[in-house]
């Protein structure tokens, strides 16, 4: 039987509890999530129980990362439900701090990506990765942990992080997680609960399209028109508009025309007020 996760909201219980933990030899994982878990939080969750002896998950809506008109008042907030969940699974700790705690008078510094941030997500949400290293990095300052992990269905953020790591020599091994998905393809995500029963039936469109899109390019098709020619199917399908369909680099994010390195096809549409988005691998061109 499992026990219930202990909940602490202070950085300085936080602290004890991974230093009782680190007394010991214990290895430490940080899963960083805004809660509303769903399984693909889940198989975070899990595979950072594979790894680590102690694993520790945050759930922090962080306003800093949200745009002003964008979701930060009314992004789902169920924390006795997160907690049921992270106690069935296993999971050691749960920090779930209170904005003052993570931002409290005074607070003026920002961690800022350049040039990885600018494309993709970050032009339709300026400041969006800002306030994700940002708080990111406090995070990991916060628990230590040797490992972090973070989904691939947010791709540019896991490129971001990893980036930051690197520049800050932040000691922590960053771990991407593939993407957990309906049956029918679409990527889970805690967003998904705003769509309309008629929304929801247009949406795993979007999987759909990358899939057919990425089989193009593998084919031969210039990345540039495949992706142009995606747009539109999705627009067809019923998405209002389409904020990007690229071709990238999977490291680098750089553009890519015809894939000759590891890359990614990654998009966001939306539908009505709902921003989807989703990634898949590009196999090189033969
Ligand atoms: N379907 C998924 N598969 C794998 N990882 C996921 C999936 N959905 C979310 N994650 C990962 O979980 C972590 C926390 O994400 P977050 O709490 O923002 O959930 P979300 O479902 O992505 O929410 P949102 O709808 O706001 O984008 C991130 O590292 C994210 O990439
Ligand atoms: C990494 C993160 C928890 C930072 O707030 C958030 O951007 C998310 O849930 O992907
Ligand atoms: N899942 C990434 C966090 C965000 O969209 O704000």
């Amino acid at each position: 039987m499992s026990h219930e996760v202990d909940v602490v909201r202070a950085v300085a219980d936080l602290r004890g509890r991974v230093r009782y933990w680190r007394d010991q030899g214990l290895g430490v994982a940080l899963v960083p999530t805004m809660g509303a878990l769903h399984r693909g939080h889940m198989s975070l969750i899990a595979q950072a129980l594979e790894t680590a002896d102690r694993v520790v998950a945050s759930i922090f809506v962080n306003p800093i990362q949200f745009g002003p008109g964008e979701d930060f008042s009314r992004y789902p907030r169920q924390e006795a439900e997160d907690a049921a969940m992270l106690s069935k699974a296993g999971c050691h700790l749960l920090f779930a701090p209170q904005v003052a705690e993570m931002y409290p008078d005074g607070f003026a510094t920002q961690v800022r990506v350049a040039g990885l941030t600018e494309g993709l997500c970050g032009a339709a949400r300026p400041g969006h990765f800002d306030g994700v290293t940002t708080v990111v990095a406090k995070l990991m300052l916060q628990v230590q942990p040797d490992i972090a992990l973070f989904g691939e269905k947010d791709y540019q953020q896991l490129a971001v992080i990893r980036r930051m790591v690197c520049d800050l020599d932040i000691p922590v091994s960053v771990v991407g997680v593939g993407i957990v998905r309906e049956e029918d393809g679409l990527a889970l995500s805690s967003r998904n609960a705003y769509l309309s029963a008629e929304q929801r039936a247009i949406a795993p469109a979007l999987y759909r399209t990358l899939c057919a899109t990425a089989e193009a390019i593998a084919a031969g098709r210039p990345a540039s028109e495949a992706c142009a020619a995606a747009a539109r199917t999705l627009v067809e399908a019923g998405f209002e508009s389409v904020d990007y369909v690229e071709a990238r680099e999977a490291d680098s994010l750089a553009p890519v025309e015809i894939p000759v390195r590891p890359s990614r096809l990654l998009a966001a549409a939306r539908l009505g007020t709902t921003r989807l988005i989703d990634n898949v691998a590009l196999i090189p061109a033969a």
